[in-house]
């Protein structure tokens, strides 16, 4: 067994998100394609004589150090007794990029690769944030129920993406709370064959049918989504602007991670209070931990 590693909290983004109706216990059922990046936060887990947690980088403090900061949470569940967890936190909270539950799926792994302890049941991961399901399975899917049912899709070509997040934290429940309705249409059927997106292009095309419907109420709380989607669209290159999770993080898709780059490093000066960030998918297994 290995007594540190590091782990990558990889950022998610809802390429589409469909809020198709409501449970009775107020959970809204949801169709969503998922996918996660190459960047995003890191949890390191070292062996140690108690549980514990340090928080560090640029958006340490905008998460909670204690007890219910969902790094102890998750490790916690595993019955972790002795280990000494560091969050390194690059992705600003409340921002609909999967942040915390990215962290508690990182932490997950990074206990049982150190401890050898199993991973809890779906039930518990689900009671941890609804995208700890999806963040622990690492892979692009669909995502249906309240976010526990996930299934394979269709191979996604190579991609770049550009993530703006315009200052503004958005309480989730808050902008479910604001939906004119709940019971929207789901989303189109998936289109059939081993690569029916052959690029980049051709997934934009698709995806323009889709919709995200947290995107309308985010944006009367916060206003100033309207004017990250508008940023991205106007960026060259741009194929695709969407609203991810319940906002207010934007994403713009580009036709290579080179173009993701370009596009970044064009907004950064005009939009010296966002935060923007670019990359690409996360490939394959690279969500493992890695022994340092
Ligand atoms: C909107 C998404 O980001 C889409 O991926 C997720 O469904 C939200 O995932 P999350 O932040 O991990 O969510 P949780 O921490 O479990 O839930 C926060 C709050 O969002 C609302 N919530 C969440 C998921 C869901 N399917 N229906 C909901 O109504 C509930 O009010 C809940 O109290
Ligand atoms: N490690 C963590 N990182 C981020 N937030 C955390 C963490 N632990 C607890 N939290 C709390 O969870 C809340 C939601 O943060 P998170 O970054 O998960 O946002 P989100 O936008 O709801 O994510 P999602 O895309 O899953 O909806 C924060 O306001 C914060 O107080």
């Amino acid at each position: 067994m290995p007594r540190h590693l590091r782990t990558l909290a990889p950022a998610k983004i809802n390429l589409t998100l469909h809020v198709t109706g409501q449970r009775a216990d107020g959970y809204h059922l949801l169709d969503s394609l998922v996918v996660l990046l190459d960047f995003g936060d890191r949890v390191d887990a070292a062996e140690a004589g108690d549980l514990s947690l340090s928080v560090l980088g640029p958006y340490a403090a905008d998460v909670p150090r204690g007890p219910d900061n969902l790094v102890l949470r998750a490790a916690r569940l595993m019955g972790a007794g002795g280990v000494a967890l560091t969050l390194h936190k690059h992705l600003p909270a409340a921002s609909g990029i999967g942040g915390g539950s990215s962290d508690a799926a990182a932490t997950l792994r990074a206990v049982a690769a150190l401890t050898g302890a199993v991973l809890p049941d779906a039930g518990a991961l689900a009671r941890l944030g609804a995208d700890v399901p999806v963040c622990l399975h690492g892979q692009p899917c669909r995502m249906q129920g309240v976010g526990e049912v996930l299934t394979a899709i269709p191979a996604l070509p190579d991609l770049g993406v550009v993530l703006v997040n315009p200052g503004v934290g958005l309480s989730t429940p808050a902008v479910f709370a604001a939906l004119a309705r709940r019971d929207n249409p789901p989303m189109d059927p998936l289109p059939t064959g081993s690569a029916p997106w052959p690029d980049a292009q051709a997934l934009a095309d698709w995806l323009r049918g889709q919709r995200n419907d947290l995107s309308r109420p985010a944006i009367i709380h916060a206003p100033v989504i309207a004017e990250a989607l508008a940023a991205l669209e106007q960026m060259p290159g741009c194929l695709l602007a969407r609203m991810s999770g319940s906002g207010a993080t934007c994403f713009g898709l580009f036709p290579s991670r080179a173009a993701a780059d370009h596009a970044a490093a064009a907004l950064r000066p005009r939009a010296p209070g966002w935060w923007i960030a670019a990359g690409g998918l996360l490939p394959p297994g690279a969500e493992a931990p890695i022994p340092l």
